[in-house]
């Protein structure tokens, strides 16, 4: 593609690629130069352009010299356009889903109930880039925008109709989806988490938001948890733009949930939409995986899939990684689960959800990341001694900080609460000493693979761990 397909201009230049990083360019790459947390990508034109950059997207009033010179005063949405239209084309049919929680879950369950339906179905978040045949991890809920369009437009290329992606609010601020049509967009929740980077909740609650606002085609479907206190907020925005909407809980008039019968195993679910009433079971526990199923049914529907039988395939929903996946049986019955819960909301949400399976305690073992944000770890021990009958506090990813301090944190809302740094010997303690009846939750990696202290990623694997502890 020439550089002048892009630019609107006269550029001969052929555009072989786009990169934010200098260390990515090569000769023909269009270089997004932006400020960010840590480093000012301005810093590094020159740089982008001895490497072969052609062109430069960036703020006005730089002087950029020896490349063509794009300036725009939103250099990331602009980036993120003209990316679009040189990894174009895209699958057909792009949905996102934001919330605090849930996220993950309902792009997995999305992108099995449009299988299930013989989509060539993807989706792309914290789990990676996923397809039917393999899941390639990218670090990232929603990787940077040269990741995730080149992603998207491979999937595309390789038959993919039907993509369902994670829009964390990180993303959505950094204009790392943009360019992409999104033709339904689902909203889960809204809790505490990321306000290091966001300030405040309002701030937080508008970069989700955008979403609504801005991400989502004016012709497409709005998805939304009628049942939490933020939707109406999300349902508002989408009659004021005129967009479909599809809600759902046992507020939602799209699908609404009427009833929802707990078992060992998994839970009765009672739902009615277009005046009639089906009853499914779903084969997972806990309130919120019922959530995020009839969240990712609404997204189904509205994206053309057929009520009945949407609803009916919930019943074949296989578990999501690390989302209250049962690792193990210890050996005195109990059975382990791991959830990736690392925000107090959902701490307290995993601890529900399990609670009215055990018959003895809940056993809890969870941490507290290190270099995020401090404000909710004190509300974590909280939540975990108030709804928990043993709370084990323990190390998660302590980062640059001293991981004592944080546990310290952790433990001053946790009065009561045992402390055991070493997060293999805390699952040991909690795995061994379960009782028959009891039930062990090891919160706040789920599937995360690592350890990060320091610099350093020490491999980690909860569910590993669990097992080799109940063997
Ligand atoms: C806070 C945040 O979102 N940081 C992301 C951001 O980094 P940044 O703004 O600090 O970038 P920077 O290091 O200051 O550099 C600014 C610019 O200069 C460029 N640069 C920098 C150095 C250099 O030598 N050359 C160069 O060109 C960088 O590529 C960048 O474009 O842009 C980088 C490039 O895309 C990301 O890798 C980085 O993610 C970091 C690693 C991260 O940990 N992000 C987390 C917080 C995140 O995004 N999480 C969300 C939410 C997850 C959830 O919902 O729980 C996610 O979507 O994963």
């Amino acid at each position: 593609m020439k550089l002048a397909a892009l630019t609107d201009g006269t550029e001969e230049a052929q555009v072989t690629g786009f990169a934010i990083d200098h260390r990515k360019v090569a000769p023909g790459t269009v270089f997004g130069a932006f400020e960010g947390a840590r480093a000012n990508g301005e810093d590094f034109i020159e740089d982008a352009i001895r490497s072969g950059a052609i062109a430069v997207v960036a703020r006005p009033g730089l002087t950029v010299e020896g490349a063509t010179y794009i300036a725009d005063d939103n250099p990331r949405e602009r980036f993120a356009q003209l990316a679009a239209k040189f990894f174009a084309p895209f699958p057909d049919t792009s949905v996102a889903i934001t919330g605090t929680n849930g996220k993950t879950s309902c792009v997995e369950m999305t992108r099995q109930l449009w299988r299930m339906a013989g989509f060539h179905a993807a989706s792309i978040g914290t789990l990676g880039v996923t397809t039917a045949d393999e899941r390639v991890t990218t670090g990232l809920t929603t990787p940077d925008v040269v990741t995730f369009l080149s992603n998207v437009a491979g999937l595309a290329r390789e038959g993919v109709t039907h993509l369902a992606f994670e829009a964390s609010s990180h993303g959505l601020t950094q204009y790392r989806t943009e360019g992409l049509k999104v033709t339904a967009a689902a909203f889960t929740n809204l809790s505490r988490d990321h306000l290091d980077y966001h300030g405040d909740m309002a701030a937080y609650f508008t970069a989700k938001i955008r979403l609504f606002s801005e991400v989502l085609s004016t012709d497409g479907t709005a998805v939304v948890w009628a049942d939490d206190p933020q939707s109406a907020r999300v349902i508002d925005l989408a009659r004021e733009r005129g967009n479909r909407l599809v809600t759902v809980g046992t507020q939602g008039e799209t699908l609404r949930l009427v009833g929802r019968d707990p078992t060992l195993l998994g839970q009765g679910l009672t739902i009615e939409a277009e005046g009639r009433t089906y009853t499914v079971t779903l084969p997972l526990i806990g309130a919120y995986q019922a959530a995020n199923a009839l969240v990712s049914a609404g997204l189904v529907i509205a994206t053309g899939g057929d009520v009945a039988a949407t609803i009916a395939n919930l019943a074949r929903l296989q578990p999501v990684r690390g989302r209250l996946e049962r690792a193990v049986i210890a050996k005195s019955g109990a059975p382990v689960y791991v959830d990736y819960a690392h925000t107090p909301d959902a701490l307290e949400a995993a601890i529900a959800a399990l609670k009215p399976h055990a018959g003895g305690k809940l056993i809890v073992v969870f941490g507290a990341g290190g270099d995020r944000d401090t404000g909710k770890r004190e509300t974590m021990g909280q939540v975990a001694v108030q709804h928990a009958d043993r709370v084990i506090v323990t190390d998660d990813n302590p980062r640059t900080e001293d991981a004592r301090a944080i546990r310290c944190d952790v433990l001053k809302g946790a009065r009561g609460a045992e402390e055991i740094g070493d997060r293999r010997a805390a699952i040991g303690a909690a795995v061994r000493e379960a009782g028959p009846e009891d039930i062990v939750l090891i919160a706040g990696k789920g599937h995360e693979q690592g350890q990060i202290v320091g610099d350093l990623v020490l491999p980690f694997d909860d569910v590993t761990v669990a097992r080799e502890c109940a063997a």
